[in-house]
């Protein structure tokens, strides 16, 4: 489709991304490049490792959530210094602003980092400069997204949480929401109750990634446990009726993520992704690239690999983009800036595709 009418109309469409993990937009080559810069040895016992090449090679047969995230891991510890981070950030921004995303709300890893003794404004440091650049330079308006990871102990997501440096950052407006990410299974999200109850009470928005490989059981629990009114992959949603009407009409965002989800076997095709159950049942979504370093595609690729398995109408399109632009964390003067132009877009290729 490269270079094609429809490729050109979904580049166009004025796109809202809410699902990247700034640390999975780091490409083997960068990682290599880093690596080496920092004096970070990577893994000997494993063949991924011996080249740019063969890492990327490698990420074709991931097998489960699990299996990505070893690599993703042991890739962002090749991140040391403040631009290490800036450069990562700039160069996602980049990528996105090409693909014509015109608002971006990005998620960072502070534990992954502050475990390896990178302090917290370092990443931070590194992550606003590049937002502030890509709202001056490109136009994108942005929104940091700090995520807890889900497989370390609760109290620790806490610790962190009460840091005095992060707390500074969330009252200042520098990270306006949090979220939870890593593995899934078996660590729901009632286990961070306490953790948004905290957020919530400091006005952060809030999102959790749920039903991503576990079942819709999690979704419903994000919801009730954490307040969250955002889900991030939920793509189990379609295995429970009664959950998916209630998301529908409360208006809830789920984040999809098509080209991850077959990378990471959630799914066995992009056609097996439920974006026309969840158009039929009303639920809004947008979608996204999650780590567009490791599946092969940022949020552009994404958007043409669903048209190629679902065949959108424009109108359906329209539809999704503007779902996205509504359920975005943005000021109401921004969206409507953003509507606007979406009707435009619109208004110019209708018929034409
Ligand atoms: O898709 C994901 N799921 C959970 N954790 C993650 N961290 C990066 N990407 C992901
Ligand atoms: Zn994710």
């Amino acid at each position: 489709m490269a270079g094609s009418p429809v490729r050109e109309f979904l580049r166009c469409l004025p796109k809202c991304e809410h699902h990247i993990h700034l640390e999975g937009a780091l490409t083997p080559d960068v990682l290599f490049s880093l690596a080496a810069k920092n004096n970070i040895t990577l893994p000997q016992d494993d063949e991924a490792f011996k080249s740019p090449a063969s890492l990327l090679e490698r990420y074709q047969s991931f097998t489960s959530l699990d299996d990505f995230l070893h690599y993703y891991y042991i890739g962002m510890s090749a991140l040391v210094t403040a631009s290490d981070f800036e450069d990562l950030a700039w160069d996602y921004f980049q990528h996105a602003s090409a693909d014509g995303v015109v608002h971006a709300e990005v998620f960072f890893d502070p534990q992954a980092h502050t475990a390896r003794g990178i302090k917290y404004n370092t990443v931070i440091e590194g992550f606003t400069h590049a937002c502030k650049r890509a709202e001056k330079e490109l136009g994108i308006t942005t929104l940091l997204t700090c995520c807890f990871l889900r497989h370390l102990p609760p109290k620790d997501c806490l610790e962190l949480f009460e840091d005095e440096d992060v707390q500074k950052s969330y009252k200042s407006g520098v990270v306006q929401a949090i979220g939870l990410d890593s593995s899934e299974k078996p660590f729901p999200p009632e286990n961070f109750t306490e953790l948004y109850r905290k957020a919530n009470a400091l006005g952060l928005k809030l999102t959790a990634h749920a039903g991503e490989e576990a079942p819709a059981s999690y979704i419903s629990s994000a919801l009730r446990n954490l307040g969250v009114t955002r889900i991030d992959h939920g793509i189990q949603l379609v295995n429970d009726p009664e959950l998916m009407h209630k998301v529908a009409s409360e208006k809830t965002m789920l984040t999809v993520c098509p080209l991850s989800n077959v990378v990471l076997r959630c799914v066995d095709t992009i056609k097996d992704v439920p974006i026309r159950k969840l158009l039929d049942a009303g639920v809004q979504f947008s979608i996204n690239s999650d780590d567009p370093a490791y599946f092969g595609g940022y949020i552009l690729d994404n958007y043409v690999a669903v048209h190629e398995a679902f065949a959108l109408s424009v109108k359906e399109w329209e539809s999704v983009v503007r779902a996205g632009i509504e359920g975005s964390w943005c000021g109401a003067a921004r969206k409507e800036q953003l509507l606007r132009r979406l009707n435009r877009v619109i208004a110019n290729w209708e018929g034409k595709i």
